[in-house]
């Protein structure tokens, strides 16, 4: 069972039921270069993939130069002033739509921000892009909507203080955007292609896999704790 909402607009269709990896090191990571990230993105392409979500303005470009997918562009700022951190200001969204992102990420939580949401999609809109709204609760996702998203992303649950905690996806927010119609994409926290199948099953319009595909540091990480439990 695919989302049911059918007005998913532009390149946000050719997404529909389909997997999107993202190419994302972590800082640390030897594997933080955008010459790996294009790789990475290339990896996935051959696997299945039909859009890459990425960060940073260096690994938009090298991605870009690489693949013919949808891009979902984001930079990660850490900013004394404020807790938003995926895409705080319209001046690095822009960017990333010059870049050749179809599709800029966009914190959305209900937090003090440095600048108003819906200004910041009007001017993602302005630049050709459409907007992924990455929320935290239910709450979000409808005042993402309201205020022109195009589409929200279950990335931040679990990321607020106030948004459920939890090991696993967030179904429960799944079942409600759902409920209410409200298109999706399903990200964070899934790690297995049971995970994927499930999100569609819960009405996400596509799925976005991270650190289960392009983090090995990470997954190897998963596997270590889980030798440790039986020792
Ligand atoms: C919370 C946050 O900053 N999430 C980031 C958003 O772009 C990425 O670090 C995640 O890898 C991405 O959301 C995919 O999730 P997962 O790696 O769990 O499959």
């Amino acid at each position: 069972m695919i989302s049911s909402d059918r007005l998913l607009p532009g390149v946000l269709q050719a997404l529909r039921g389909e997997l999107v990896v993202s190419c994302q090191a972590n800082p640390g990571s030897p594997l933080r270069r955008p010459e790996i990230m294009a790789a990475m993105a290339q990896a996935a392409e051959l696997g299945g993939a039909a859009g890459i979500r990425l960060q940073g303005f260096d690994d938009a470009a090298a991605i870009r130069a690489v693949t013919a997918l949808p891009l979902i562009g984001l930079t990660k700022t850490d900013r004394p002033d404020t807790d938003i951190y995926i895409t705080p200001t319209s001046a690095e969204a822009v960017r990333l739509a010059d870049l050749g992102c179809e599709i800029v990420a966009i914190d959305a939580t209900l937090r003090p921000r440095p600048e108003p949401f819906a200004q910041m999609v009007a001017r993602v809109h302005a630049a050709g892009a459409l907007v992924m709204a990455d929320i935290s609760t239910f709450a979000e996702a409808q005042q993402a909507m309201q205020d022109g998203a195009d589409i929200v992303s279950t990335t931040l649950s679990g990321y607020t203080p106030y948004s459920r905690q939890q090991e696993g996806p967030d179904w429960e927010l799944m079942r409600e955007l759902h409920a209410q119609q409200l298109p999706f994409s399903a990200e964070g926290r899934l790690s297995s292609p049971d995970d994927a199948a499930k999100a569609l099953a819960h009405g996400a319009a596509f799925v976005v896999i991270g650190s289960a595909i392009t983090r090995p540091d990470v997954v190897t990480g998963w596997y270590v704790n889980a030798l440790k439990k039986e020792s």
